[in-house]
């Protein structure tokens, strides 16, 4: 009886087998696929497993099932979006970096990539080769004084309310770093006054706080995770998004990419009203208008003007005139705001750099509340903090390229197609460059660099070569004005004793888009 039912049970597993064999292959073949592309490929046939590198699998690893199925799919990027930016690279790169600073790191799914710390290496992928190292994904200080202005008296009011104004209050720095950026962006950006400083309910400013809410909050390695994906900005930028936005806000975790999708959409609209307005103003003669200097009514100028003299020429679109605000929105926004958050919690540690700052700024204030940038820039401490700030904590830790082509970089035969880390915040603290307190904070440092500085590779906060950063002038500027009014005005301290931010937040800038 036993192996009659036996025989049927097979009977019926082969017809159910055959005739879903189709899927069956394909399930096959995605399985293969995987278990070569997760773990063969990387372990026995890349050209790259030479590479010194964390390994794909400790010891234990190997005797446990489950982390067969983990690790491969997973690689490096626990560690990676667990510990705090840059942390984990600088670990690897010293324990198996060698002389030279070369290391493998094996991401999700398999995929390698490549950490290189030396000048040369750098200059080749940023700067004499940029073009066949792609990116993978994606002052006016009159403008400032208003924004700065309102923060003063928004942070003066909030002290006065406490219970005892004399032992201080506890605030939310970053929150206010932020707003007070958003302001100045908006301002230099559409001459649009965001008042986020005042106005918890404009519609800007809002959007932006629903999208660092997310960044900040505790899925935020989830969503991380998810922009990695590839054809994940595709999807992003495609109307198909917002098609499926409802669907998506219904799942767990995805949810948080509808209201990114959101948000996205809302700043756009809010963006293409701002350029119809220019638009309109652009036709009012300059006479009757005043020369506005934000950047939006520069392209909509610049435009009329080189349709006016070649009406056939390049031109940019409205499309693409408000692609370059948001542009400078999204990256001139939160990077500023984090710089100058954390230059005020370096300096609540280190009270003796606040003290001789605030020695250096107040006299220069008392003359005169909006001082001039020429002013500030002679300024040698306030220059000193904020751009060691910079270095031991830079804004974005992280970024990314792809080798374009297959060549040699610092003796390594590195193949097309190869992310390559661009390990800023590990190049700013090496020892090798910056002695051996490296990782400390030591404005002074600026006053006598070392031997080994280089002035393009060693401080890597703005990147080098084509595409680093265009703000850089206006986010130093922008930082030291918004510093030197506010270390003029308050003290600064730590909101309890042993206050860590670094292991508060799970704060990881991996910007790969
Ligand atoms: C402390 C503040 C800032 C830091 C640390 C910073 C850093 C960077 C870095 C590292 C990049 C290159 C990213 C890459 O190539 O992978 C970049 C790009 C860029 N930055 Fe900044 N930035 C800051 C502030 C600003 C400001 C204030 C603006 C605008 C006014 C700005 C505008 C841009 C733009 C337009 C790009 C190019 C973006 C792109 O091509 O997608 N940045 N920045």
């Amino acid at each position: 009886m036993t192996g009659l039912r036996l025989n049927v049970f097979f009977r019926q597993a082969y017809e159910s087998a055959w005739e879903y064999r189709g899927i069956l292959i394909s399930l096959s073949l995605m399985f293969a696929l995987t278990v070569y592309r997760t773990i063969i490929y990387p372990l026995y046939i890349s050209p790259l497993r030479h590479i010194p590198g964390p390994p794909l699998f400790e010891t234990p690893a190997w005797y446990n099932p489950f982390a067969w199925v983990t690790v491969p799919i997973k690689g490096q990027f626990p560690a990676i979006i667990k510990g705090e930016a840059g942390i984990p690279q600088r670990a690897w790169l010293k324990q198996y970096g060698g002389e030279k600073g070369v290391v493998r790191v094996v991401g999700p799914l398999g995929i390698e990539r490549l950490m290189f710390l030396s000048p040369e290496a750098c200059e080749s992928v940023l700067v004499k080769e940029w073009t066949e190292y792609p990116r993978s994904l994606r002052e006016e200080i009159d403008m400032y004084h208003g924004a700065i202005s309102s923060l003063m008296r928004v942070l003066t009011g909030q002290i006065i309310s406490a219970r005892n104004p004399d032992d201080g209050v506890v605030l939310p720095m970053y929150e206010w770093m932020s707003k007070v950026t958003l302001d100045i962006i908006c301002n230099t950006a559409f001459a649009y006054d965001s008042n986020s400083l005042h106005d918890p309910h404009n519609e800007l400013a809002d959007t932006y706080e629903k999208i660092i809410a997310l960044q900040n909050g505790p899925n935020s390695a989830w969503l991380i995770a998810l922009v990695s994906t590839p054809g994940f900005m595709w999807y992003m930028r495609s109307s198909l998004a917002w098609r499926t936005r409802k669907l998506l806000a219904m799942l767990p975790i995805i949810w948080q990419v509808a209201t990114v999708i959101e948000s996205m959409y809302k700043i756009r609209q809010i963006s293409k009203r701002m350029l119809e307005q220019k638009l309109r103003e652009s036709h009012v003669t300059e006479m009757e208008q005043e020369r506005k200097k934000d950047i939006m009514s520069l392209l909509v100028r610049a435009r009329k003007e080189t349709l006016e003299s070649e009406p056939t020429g390049y031109s940019l679109s409205d499309e693409a005139m408000v692609d370059q605000v948001l542009t400078f929105l999204g990256a001139g926004h939160e990077t500023t705001a984090s710089g100058l958050a954390w230059t005020l919690y370096l300096l609540a540690v280190n009270k003796e750099a606040q003290d001789k700052l605030r020695a250096e700024v107040t006299p220069v204030l008392a003359a005169n509340p909006k001082p001039e940038y020429r002013t500030l820039k002679e300024l040698q401490w306030l220059d000193c903090v904020v751009m060691e700030s910079l270095r031991i904590l830079p804004p974005v830790p992280m970024t990314f390229r792809k080798a374009g082509k297959a060549d040699y970089l610092d003796g390594v035969y590195v193949l097309a197609g190869t992310i390559l880390y661009i390990p800023i915040r590990v190049i700013n603290t090496w020892q090798a460059i910056w002695g051996s307190d490296a990782e400390e904070f030591h404005p002074e440092c600026w006053l006598n660099l070392p031997k080994s500085y280089h002035s393009q590779y060693s401080l890597m906060s703005f990147i080098v070569g084509p595409h680093a950063c265009i703000g850089k002038t206006m986010a130093i500027i922008e930082m030291k004005t918004v510093l030197a009014s506010l270390i003029a005005n308050f003290e600064f301290d730590l909101a309890y004793e042993g206050h860590d931010p670094e292991t508060d937040s799970d704060d990881h800038n991996e910007t790969e888009g």
